[in-house]
């Protein structure tokens, strides 16, 4: 095998084997597995041979003893070759379903930024496709027990051919031509497996490039195939008679990935013609040189068979290699990619400050000359922003799209960091605290905030923990308890069809209940980014009316584009293209006439009208 090949099972073992500390014993399962099921077709050789010479002979309780050793031998090796592979499959499912665990438990330890990155969203979608596709790695670990048992029996191989090689009993006459037939014979042997190597090879680059233009289409015809068969996305495409455009796609991509595909394909098809093709020749090389010594005397008839037998087996392990070999190194491409994404840096910038309990919600968040702007960009998407949130105020942020509002929130959040300035908290860089304790002060409800197809009220505890009392204070509050007392199973409905055939929510019932979600939450900030954009009037009406109610004595941060929606804030500060341009109440922003005043009198008007 060459050296790509013992890299990438080496690798296959490293990832999928040894995983789960839970299975580490399965190494001796992979090994003795393999080497009772190379065996017994030897085995069975060996012992047929000697029963058939001893059957020539006529020694019959001879023979008969052999074969009930053969019979007994074969079974228990059989047996305990089955009960190895019947081991190993009861693992591979573990095993794929502890790497899902770890990919999904990677992707909460990474940064922000690294997820929204287009290498870091193809890479996890290669993961994906590697832990499901090609059989998933329940069949990718099967093909890497199957490829070690190959390997055995291959090395079984040699030592027969070895034996058959060195038994030598022959008059002087032909000893000149044994000794120029097994020249030539190991000679074959060196020049198949050069060739085979070289095939090995060129196949492998190969196999890679054809890997790559799947992946590129993979990816493309995922997406395509996906929106086309969303409950979210046909609703458009029918609208926009998009079926054929989307289709007409779908083929181009095929064809363009299928031309590639194919040329690789055929060249493969000749390498491997090559290998059999020379490996055909070998075998037929071996029965000639077998039948020769077997003429000369210099082995009997059982061994003739035993010869033959081992040689059968040898061209089939050597076949299921090669394709094994193909199989894994597919794989591996993915699982390289898994290995890569598990070693991917974990958030940097954690602190280990714990955030001081306080009960009086007294925590004062400050921004001092921040500046930001995203990876990779060249334009600060805030500049120099200085702001302070004081305890129990209403703050609104407003300004024009792509003003900065959001950025401002996920800095907040530590979903970024500041490219310059500091964010504390009580006088504390925020960097400092631990993440997992300063995210509880928090409670988000995000402009794409998300419910989840899971029973409605485990989306508001983000648990099995349920408080009912707290479930059913939310829901009153945000006026969902009634749509919520006709669903079959109360506030525990399963929501969505993702999983079951749970209840479907409107558009405002989403927004109402990830709004209850944030109240349930009780933290002692309230972030609403664009909360009421999906309600119906009188819906974000009560929303407002009730909003000191809902969020009680905590410090909220309020955006939105309903303008007249910001009068019931303390205060509104208004961002300009990154920049902090004006702040104050309402009132005191409408007479200054500036960007707000601007703002606000573009909305009203038709109103007015
Ligand atoms: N992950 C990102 N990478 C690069 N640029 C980004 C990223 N997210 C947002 N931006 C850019 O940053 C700018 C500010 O975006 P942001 O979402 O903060 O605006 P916003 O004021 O909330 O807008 P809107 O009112 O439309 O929601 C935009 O120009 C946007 O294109």
């Amino acid at each position: 095998m060459d050296k790509a090949a013992g890299m990438s099972i080496r690798k296959m073992w490293n990832y999928c084997i040894f995983q789960s500390s839970r299975y580490r014993g399965m190494k001796y399962i992979i090994v003795l597995g393999a080497l009772s099921a190379a065996s017994v077709s030897y085995i069975n050789s060996f012992l047929y041979a000697g029963i058939l010479d001893l059957l020539l002979t006529k020694q019959y309780s001879a023979a008969k003893e052999q074969i009930l050793i053969l019979v007994v031998t074969v079974m228990l090796v059989s047996l305990t070759a089955r009960a190895c592979e019947l081991m190993f499959r009861h693992y591979t499912e573990p095993s794929a379903l502890e790497t899902k665990k770890k990919t999904a438990q990677k992707t909460f330890l990474m940064e922000y930024e690294e997820l929204e990155k287009e290498a870091v969203i193809r890479a996890f979608q290669r993961v994906r496709r590697g832990i499901n596709g090609h059989g998933g790695i329940t069949q990718q670990l099967m093909d890497m027990y199957h490829f070690f048992t190959g390997m055995i029996q291959a090395v079984f191989a040699a030592f027969f051919l070895g034996v058959l090689l060195v038994q030598s009993d022959f008059s002087k006459e032909n000893k000149l031509l044994f000794a120029v037939g097994t020249a030539f014979l190991l000679l074959a042997f060196a020049a198949f497996f050069q060739l085979g190597n070289l095939a090995a090879d060129r196949i492998g680059k190969l196999d890679l490039e054809k890997n790559r233009a799947n992946e590129a289409g993979n990816s493309e015809g995922n997406y395509l195939f996906g929106v086309s068969c969303s409950d979210r996305y046909i609703k458009n495409i029918w609208m926009y008679s998009m079926k054929e455009y989307l289709v007409g796609k779908y083929q181009k991509m095929t064809a363009r990935i299928f031309a590639k595909y194919i040329n690789a394909e055929r060249m493969i098809g000749v390498y491997n013609g090559m290998v059999m093709f020379a490996l055909e020749i070998l075998t037929g090389f071996i029965y000639v040189y077998i039948s020769c010594k077997a003429l000369a005397g210099s082995i009997s008839v059982g061994q003739v068979v035993m010869y033959a037998g081992a040689i059968v087996t040898m061209i089939n392990a050597i076949r299921n290699m090669m394709e094994l070999k193909i199989r894994i190194n597919y794989s591996n491409e993915y699982l390289k990619t898994y290995e890569e994404f598990l070693t991917r840096p974990n958030m940097h910038y954690d602190g280990t400050l714990p955030i001081e309990k306080r009960d009086d919600g007294d925590y004062e968040l400050e921004f001092s000359h921040v500046s930001f702007r995203y990876p990779g960009t060249e334009k600060d998407v805030l500049s120099d922003v200085s702001l302070r949130f004081k305890v129990r105020e209403k703050l609104a942020v407003v300004g024009r799209n792509g003003a900065g509002k959001t950025t401002l929130i996920k800095l907040l959040l530590r979903l970024y960091e500041p490219t310059s300035g500091t964010i504390t908290l009580n006088g504390i860089d925020i960097g400092k605290y631990d993440y997992q304790e300063y995210v509880q002060i928090f409670a988000a409800v995000f402009q794409d905030f998300r419910i989840y197809h899971l029973p409605l009220d485990e989306n508001l505890a983000g648990s099995e923990n349920v408080d009912a009392e707290r479930v059913k204070t939310v829901l009153e509050q945000v006026g969902l308890r009634e749509r919520v007392a006709r669903m079959k199973d109360g506030a525990h409905t399963l929501l969505g069809h993702d999983i079951g055939d749970g209840e479907l929510l409107s558009g405002g019932e989403e927004q109402k209940l990830a709004i209850a979600r944030a109240l349930y939450k009780d933290a002692p900030f309230v972030i609403l980014d664009e909360p009421t954009a999906a309600l119906d009037p009188i819906a974000e009406a009560e929303i407002y009316e009730n909003f000191d109610a809902l969020v009680g004595k905590k410090t909220a941060i309020y955006i939105s584009h309903r303008m007249s929606s910001c009068k019931f804030c303390d205060r509104i500060i208004v961002l300009d293209s990154g920049r902090f341009a004006e702040a104050g109440t309402h009132e005191t922003l409408m007479r200054q006439e500036g960007i707000y005043y601007a703002l606000y009198e573009a909305q009203a008007k038709h109103y007015a009208e």
